[in-house]
C-alpha cells in the first residue's frame, strides 16, 4: 500500500543575520544552513495495517507525512502509494487518501457541518445517493446529527474532530493519515474517536497511519509502531517487542500469608524495593525470567495469598527510546 525507500528531505534555510537591518540582510543572504529533517527512511505498510508513527518534537514526522502525501518532494529516495508516485500523480493520490489534522480543520468555518459535506462531495465527485448513504453510516458511528446544522466554528473540539473524521472518509479513501486526532479531547471523546478508528480499520479494512504524542492512542489502536528520532527510523515493529527490546522491569506486589523468609542471596532478576506487613514489592527483569520462574521462586519465600503484576507504562518505554 505504501512503500518508502531511502527517503530523505533536506531544508535549506538562509543564515539569520544579526544587527541593523538584519531582516533585510537575511532575506538577501547567500549563505544557507542545511537541515536534514528526514535522513534515510525505508518502510513498507501493507493494506489493512494500523501503524503508529511517533517521535519527539522536530523528529521529522510531519516532513515524512508530507512526502507520503505528495505535498513535499523528497530530496532523495522514493515513495510509492497505492502504486503511484504521490508527487507526480497528486489528483489520483488524493482520491485514495483521507487526511485529518487534529490542530486544523478541513471544514468551512462559518458553514453548517452538512454544507461542508456537500462541498466536499462535489469536489470528490461523490454522488448524492452515495453521500447520503455514507453520511448516515458515519452519523450513527460518530453521532453527528446533534450538531448537523451548527456552524463549524461553534462546535466543541470533540464535535469538530468527529465532523472532520467523517469529512475525511466521505470519498471512501483506502488510506487514512491522522495527525494528533485526539489532541485536547477529554477521556470520553478520545474513547469515541478511538472506537471509530478501530471500526474503520477492523470492519472497513482501511489502512491507517497515525501520528500522535498520546501513547494511549498508540497502545490501544496500533499493531505496529515506527519510531523516528533525528530524522531516522530507530524502531519498526510491534509494541510487545518494543517493550522486550527496552526491557524495563515489571513491578510485582505479592501478599504473603504467614511467615516470609527471603533468601540470603536474591536472584539477580529480582530487586526487592519494599517489604511491608507481609506485602513485598519488587522489580523483575522479564528478559531473564518468565512469569512461571517468578512464581516458582516466590513460593519458596512463603505462602502466597495474592499477587499483582504491572507491566511498565508504555510512556516510560517510549521515554527510553527517545
Ligand atoms: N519548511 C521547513 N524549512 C526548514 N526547516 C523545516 C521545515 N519544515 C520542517 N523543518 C525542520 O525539520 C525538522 C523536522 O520537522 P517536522 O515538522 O517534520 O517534525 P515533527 O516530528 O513533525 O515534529 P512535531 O512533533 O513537533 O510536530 C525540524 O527541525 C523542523 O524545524
Amino acid at each position: 500500500m505504501i512503500t518508502a525507500r531511502n527517503l530523505q528531505k533536506q531544508f535549506k534555510t538562509p543564515v539569520v543575520r544579526e544587527g541593523r537591518f538584519s531582516g533585510v540582510r537575511t532575506l538577501f543572504s547567500r549563505q544557507y544552513v542545511t537541515k536534514e529533517a528526514v535522513r534515510d527512511i525505508s518502510f513498507d505498510i501493507r493494506q489493512g495495517e494500523f501503524v503508529g508513527y511517533i517521535g519527539p518534537n522536530g523528529a521529522g514526522k510531519s516532513t515524512t507525512i508530507k512526502m507520503l502525501t505528495g505535498i513535499l518532494h523528497p530530496t532523495a529516495g522514493e515513495v510509492v502509494l497505492g502504486g503511484m508516485n504521490p508527487h507526480e500523480e497528486r489528483r489520483k493520490t488524493v482520491a485514495k487518501l483521507g487526511v485529518v489534522f487534529g490542530q486544523r480543520s478541513q471544514l468551512w468555518w462559518d458553514l453548517p457541518v452538512k454544507d461542508s459535506y456537500d462541498i466536499l462531495a462535489e469536489m470528490y465527485g461523490v454522488s448524492s445517493d452515495v453521500k447520503k448513504k455514507r453520511l448516515s453510516q458515519f452519523a450513527e458511528l460518530l453521532d453527528l446529527e446533534s450538531f448537523w446544522a451548527t456552524p463549524v466554528r461553534k462546535l466543541s473540539l470533540g464535535q469538530r474532530m468527529r465532523a472532520d473524521l467523517a469529512a475525511s472518509m466521505l470519498h471512501d479513501p483506502e488510506l487514512l493519515f491522522l495527525d494528533e486526532p485526539t489532541i485536547g479531547l477529554d477521556v470520553n471523546a478520545k474513547r469515541n474517536i478511538r472506537r471509530f478508528l478501530r471500526t474503520l480499520n477492523e470492519e472497513f479494512g482501511k489502512t491507517i497511519l497515525l501520528t500522535t504524542h498520546d501513547m494511549d492512542d498508540i497502545e490501544q489502536l496500533c499493531n505496529r509502531v515506527m519510531v523516528i528520532n533525528h530524522g531516522q527510523l530507530t524502531y519498526d515493529g510491534t509494541i510487545a517487542s518494543l517493550r522486550d527490546t527496552i526491557g524495563l522491569p515489571t513491578l510485582i506486589r505479592v501478599a504473603f500469608r504467614g511467615r516470609v523468609k527471603l533468601p540470603d542471596a536474591l536472584p539477580s532478576a529480582i530487586q526487592v524495593t519494599r517489604m511491608d506487613n507481609q506485602v513485598l514489592t519488587a522489580l523483575v527483569n522479564r528478559k531473564e525470567w518468565r512469569t512461571m520462574d517468578i512464581l516458582k521462586e516466590l513460593e519458596q519465600w512463603g505462602e502466597i495469598d495474592d499477587i499483582e503484576m504491572k507491566e511498565p507504562d508504555f510512556e516510560d518505554v517510549i521515554h527510553k527510546v527517545y
